[in-house]
C-alpha cells in the first residue's frame, strides 16, 4: 500500500472550474471519505488520481513516485465506479478472476481460486459465481465490480459510491466488511459517498469539496465538533445542524450571523418556550420539529417521548457555534 500526494490539483471544463487548487495528503493506510454536494468535484478528483482523466494542473504523487503523466495499470489503483464495468460476456467468477491472471502477477492457480472464493462470500455473491454477468441485479453487479478491486492489493483503492446502489441490510453487512478488510490489509482508501453513516463509520479522514475547492480536511470528529464553515458544518450530522439568526437565543459574539446548533446542542426543559409541531419516530431515534420564535428546526428526544404535536417545550443553546456573514466559523 502507499500514501497518496495530492499537489494544487486543478481541472477545467470549458468555462467551468472543476477542481481549484486541491492539495491533501492521503497517509499510507488511511480510508479517506470525499464528502461534498452534487457537482463538488468528488468524481473528477478521483478520475485524476486514477489516471483516467489528466489535471490541468498540479501533481499526483503514489507512494513517492510522481504518477501525474502515468496510465492508470502503471498507478496500480484499483477503481469502483457507479457505472459498472464488468466484462458481460464472463462469468462472475471469470470476471473476479480476470485482475488476478494478469501475466506480471504470476498468481498460481490455486491461490486464485482462494482469493475468488474469499471475496465472493464477503460479498455475499458465491451462489452467483457461475451465472454470466448479465444476468445480475444492479446490486450484484455492483458487489462484482468491487470484488474485482478487492481481490488485488493494489497501491490504492478509489471507490465512487460503491454501496449506493444496495439495499439498506446489505449496504450496513458491506460498511463494516469494507472497514474490516482496509484495516487488516492496511489499505489505502479515497472514497466518495453520500451517505453520512459511511463517513463517520469508515472514514479516518474526511475530505469536505465545496465548488472545486478542498475546504476542509481532518478526522471525522473534527469536521463534526468543529467545522471552518456552516458548508463544512452541514456535510456530517443527521439530523442536520440547524443554521439561526445568531442573536435568536441571546447576545452572540461580535460580527456572528448566524447560530449553527446541532441536536445535542440543544438542551430540553430550560430556557424559552418552542412549540412542538412535529414528533418523528425512527426506531431508534425521534426527531422533534419545533418552532421557536417563528424559527424552525429539529433535534432529537428520548425514543420514548411523551411530546405531541402543539405541546410547548422549553430548549436553551448549549455550547453553539457561531459563524458569520460568508458563513466562516467565528470562535
Ligand atoms: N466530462 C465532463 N465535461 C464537462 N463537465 C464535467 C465533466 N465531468 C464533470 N463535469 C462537471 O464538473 C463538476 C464536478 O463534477 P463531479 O462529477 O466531479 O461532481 P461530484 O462532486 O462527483 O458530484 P456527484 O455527487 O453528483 O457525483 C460538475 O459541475 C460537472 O457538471
Amino acid at each position: 500500500m502507499a500514501d497518496v500526494e495530492l499537489q494544487g490539483i486543478g481541472k477545467r471544463f470549458g468555462a467551468l472550474r472543476a477542481l481549484d487548487d486541491v492539495s491533501m495528503t492521503v497517509p499510507d493506510g488511511a480510508f479517506v471519505v470525499l464528502l461534498g454536494p452534487t457537482g463538488a468535484g468528488k468524481t473528477t478528483l478521483l478520475r485524476i488520481v486514477s489516471g483516467l482523466d489528466p489535471a490541468d494542473q498540479g501533481r499526483v504523487v503514489i507512494g513517492g513516485h510522481d504518477v501525474s503523466t502515468a496510465t492508470p495499470a502503471q498507478r496500480n489503483v484499483a477503481m469502483v465506479f457507479q457505472q459498472y464495468s464488468l466484462y458481460p460476456h464472463l462469468t462472475v467468477r471469470e470476471n473476479l478472476e480476470f485482475p488476478l491472471k494478469s501475466p506480471l502477477l504470476r498468481t498460481p492457480v490455486e491461490q486464485i481460486g482462494r482469493k475468488v472464493g474469499e471475496v465472493a462470500e464477503v460479498l455475499q455473491i458465491s451462489h452467483k459465481l457461475d451465472n454470466k454477468a448479465t444476468d445480475l441485479s444492479g446490486g450484484e453487479m455492483q458487489r462484482v465490480s468491487i470484488g474485482r478491486a478487492l481481490v488485488r492489493r493494489p497501491a490504492v483503492y478509489l471507490m465512487d459510491e460503491p454501496l449506493s446502489s444496495l439495499d439498506a441490510k446489505l449496504r450496513s453487512d458491506l460498511r463494516i466488511e469494507l472497514k474490516r478488510i482496509q484495516q487488516e490489509m492496511g489499505a489505502t482508501f479515497l472514497y466518495v459517498t453520500h451517505d453520512q453513516i459511511e463517513a463517520m463509520t469508515m472514514a479516518t479522514h474526511v475530505g469536505v469539496l465545496d465548488q472545486g475547492r478542498l475546504v476542509q480536511f481532518g478526522p471525522p470528529r473534527q469536521i463534526y465538533e468543529d467545522p471552518v464553515s456552516i458548508h463544512a458544518a452541514s456535510r456530517l450530522g443527521l439530523p442536520r445542524i440547524n443554521i439561526l439568526p445568531a442573536g435568536l437565543f441571546g447576545p452572540a459574539p461580535a460580527g456572528a450571523r448566524h447560530i449553527g446548533l446541532r441536536p445535542e446542542q440543544i438542551r430540553q426543559g430550560e430556557g424559552g418556550e418552542s412549540l412542538v409541531k412535529r414528533v418523528e419516530h425512527l426506531g431508534d431515534q425521534t426527531r422533534l420539529h419545533l418552532t421557536f420564535r417563528d424559527h424552525d428546526l429539529v433535534t432529537v428526544t428520548d425514543t420514548h417521548t411523551k411530546l405531541r404535536p402543539g405541546d410547548m417545550v422549553r430548549i436553551r443553546p448549549e455550547k453553539p457555534l457561531f459563524f458569520d456573514a460568508a458563513g466562516d466559523r467565528i470562535h
